[in-house]
């Protein structure tokens, strides 16, 4: 399978502070990758390499096979959404599609006004005055109607009110979906991108902490429920690390990672949502899934 994205020990520095350090990390084509982590974690700055706005301090970066920044044909073939969506705020939206025709050989204009006029998105009003919402709104049009081969959104649903953004993100899908467009999309909703992404990559404190297959990491993690366990007590077998526990006086509730089938009767598995995955692993930056041979033989890469 190809590969869009892919970065070897990618580093950013800011005077002596990391923004991101030893990113490693392989995103095959076709995809839709999801960019999670807390604030601070390192995920504009991530994106901000792929698209070519930043140079590393260490590493390398390969979007498409090429080096971002090093080769200004690559941004023809990529669409990037910044975080707040920046647009000319003295231009209108007509004025923007013009210019997109202009600047893009594979421009699909059509598209782009019919589904700006669906969303009822004024023509005649400068971007500058748009609700933020309505802002994000064109941006994404935009970005769709380069047909581009890889898609970067840096909180692209942030400003939406959630039945718009439930709109965007199926829009989203649609707007890719036929053309294989790979897509990864920072976001904090996390419960927004269970819908839409296949992927996942979780940054924490600068270093990338989880990597892989949102169906291989939801099949390899359970949520365990069982007698009360003692602090030192060893764990069921067919648990590799225990990433969260919580306990009342009679019962343990146990977030683990697998690395076999849960068969001691003492224990109830339960699976769990992407959302309480992210959770568990953002709560304990210290647990990690990178991706090398998994416990369960499954490829996290591909
Ligand atoms: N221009 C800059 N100068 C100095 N430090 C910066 C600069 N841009 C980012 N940083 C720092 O780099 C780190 C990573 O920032 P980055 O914006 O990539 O995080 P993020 O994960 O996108 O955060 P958020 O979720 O808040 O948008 C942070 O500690 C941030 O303060």
């Amino acid at each position: 399978m190809s590969t869009v994205l892919e970065t070897t020990g990618l580093g950013k520095r800011y005077g002596g502070t990391w923004a991101l350090r030893d990113c490693t990390l392989r995103l095959p084509a076709g995809r839709v990758a999801a960019l999670v982590g807390p604030n601070g974690a390192g995920k504009t700055t991530l994106l901000h390499l792929a698209v070519g706005l930043l140079r590393p301090d260490a590493g390398t970066v390969q979007v498409l096979g090429r080096t971002p920044a090093a080769d200004s044909g690559l941004l023809t073939r990529i669409g990037f959404v910044a975080q707040d969506s920046p647009l000319y705020p003295d231009f209108t939206v007509p004025d923007l599609l013009k210019m997109g025709q202009k600047l893009n050989q594979r421009w699909d204009s059509e598209f782009a006004s019919a589904r700006l006029e669906r969303l009822r998105i004024p023509f005649d009003r400068k971007v500058g005055k748009l609700s933020g919402g309505q802002r994000a709104q064109v941006a994404l049009a935009l970005a769709l109607a380069k047909r581009p081969e890889f898609l970067l959104l840096d909180e692209p649903v942030a400003s939406l009110d959630p039945l718009a953004r439930r709109e965007f993100l199926q829009a989203l899908m649609g707007g890719v979906a036929d053309d294989g467009t790979t897509v990864l999309l920072s976001s904090h909703l996390v419960a927004d991108l269970e819908r839409v992404c296949d992927y996942l990559i979780v940054l924490q404190e600068s270093r990338v902490q989880v990597l892989g297959s949102v169906d291989d990491l939801l099949a390899e993690h359970q949520v365990l429920i069982g007698p009360r366990r003692a602090a030192a007590q060893a764990s069921p077998a067919g648990v590799a690390s225990v990433i969260r526990e919580s306990h009342t006086d009679k019962q343990s509730t146990l977030l683990v990672r697998t690395n076999g089938p849960i068969l001691d009767p003492a224990w109830t598995t339960r699976d769990l949502s992407l959302e309480d995955l992210v959770l568990a692993y953002l709560a304990d930056p210290s647990a990690g899934v990178l991706p090398g041979p998994s416990p369960l033989g499954m490829d996290l890469t591909s």
